[in-house]
């Protein structure tokens, strides 16, 4: 089967088609992920949490990022697979190199890092070596410690311009794709009006190209604090399969993430 391609994600932007992605760690669930029609999967560092147990994605190395990249990819020849760089792995861009070729060896199309103005000669360097690069600003979770948890980001004028500027930045760089995490619904809307790279959010309201859920959250296997913008489509005594195609039907019609899960 053919892999999706970042030039089909280019054309769901252009024509307005909102698709649905989500986090998988394993070759059963990206199995089951890929035949329901999710066309991107990201192998998230939010693993360190969700299959680890972490308190925090800090501790999550890149041999784990590379074993779980292998189990989904043995799930899917189809869905687009995106994986992050974890914590520390991409402190400089020698490191950010080697690093990446482990990722995208393992079955990746994608790298995401997270960061501002101080990724750009990373981002430049790895787009220049023809790897496709994602973004990730707004609540970066690798940062926890420095931003005091996990809070909504970009409620201040000065934080809504300087994620303007950073997103603008990022783009020039060279990313292909970004991620808004966590930021104010209007805020993402004119990031991503203005930005021609797909732009996924994950609580950063219903004007994003995509959307993007941490599996446990959607599938209500998350017992601990759920943040406001995961919702639960297990509800209402749906199978998985069927939630899965809720959801999907939910990000391409518009109905999630409606207010009571944006901020
Ligand atoms: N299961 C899970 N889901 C996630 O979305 C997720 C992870 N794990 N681990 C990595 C990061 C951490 N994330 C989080 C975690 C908590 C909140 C949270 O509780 N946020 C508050 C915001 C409070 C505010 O500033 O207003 C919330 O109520 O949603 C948000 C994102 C997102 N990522
Ligand atoms: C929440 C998403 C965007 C992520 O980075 C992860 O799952 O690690
Ligand atoms: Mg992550």
């Amino acid at each position: 089967m053919e892999c999706i391609t970042i030039s089909q994600i280019n054309n769901w932007k252009k024509n307005k088609n909102k698709f649905a992605a989500i986090t998988a760690y394993d070759f059963s669930f990206s199995k089951l992920f890929s035949n329901q029609g999710i066309p991107i999967m990201l192998i998230g560092d939010s693993l360190g949490m969700t299959i680890q147990g972490h308190a925090s994605t800090i501790p999550v190395t890149i041999q784990d990022i590379e074993y779980h990249t292998k189990a989904v990819r043995k799930g899917t020849s189809k869905s687009f697979l995106l994986s992050d760089l974890p914590f520390m792995s991409y402190y400089n861009t020698k490191e950010a190199l080697k690093n990446t070729a482990k990722i995208i060896q393992s079955g990746a199309n994608m790298i995401k890092i997270e960061g501002g103005k101080w990724l750009i000669e990373i981002i430049k360097e790895l787009s220049s070596r023809l790897i496709l690069v994602c973004g990730h600003i707004g609540l970066t979770p690798q940062s926890f410690n420095y931003l005091s948890g996990y809070k909504i980001q970009g409620k201040e004028q000065k934080d809504e311009n300087q994620l303007i500027d950073e997103a603008f930045l990022l783009e020039e760089a060279g990313i292909k794709m970004l991620v808004l995490e966590c930021i104010p619904e209007q805020l993402a809307k004119k990031i991503t009006k203005n930005l021609s790279i797909p732009v996924i959010g994950i609580g950063a309201g219903k004007y994003t190209d995509g959307q993007i859920l941490v599996m446990q959250d959607l599938l209500g296997i998350n017992q601990g604090k759920i943040p406001k913008f995961a919702k639960n489509f297990m509800s209402e005594g749906r199978s998985i399969t069927q939630a899965i195609q809720q959801y999907i039907n939910e990000v391409k019609t518009g109905m999630y993430p409606n207010k009571k899960y944006s901020f």
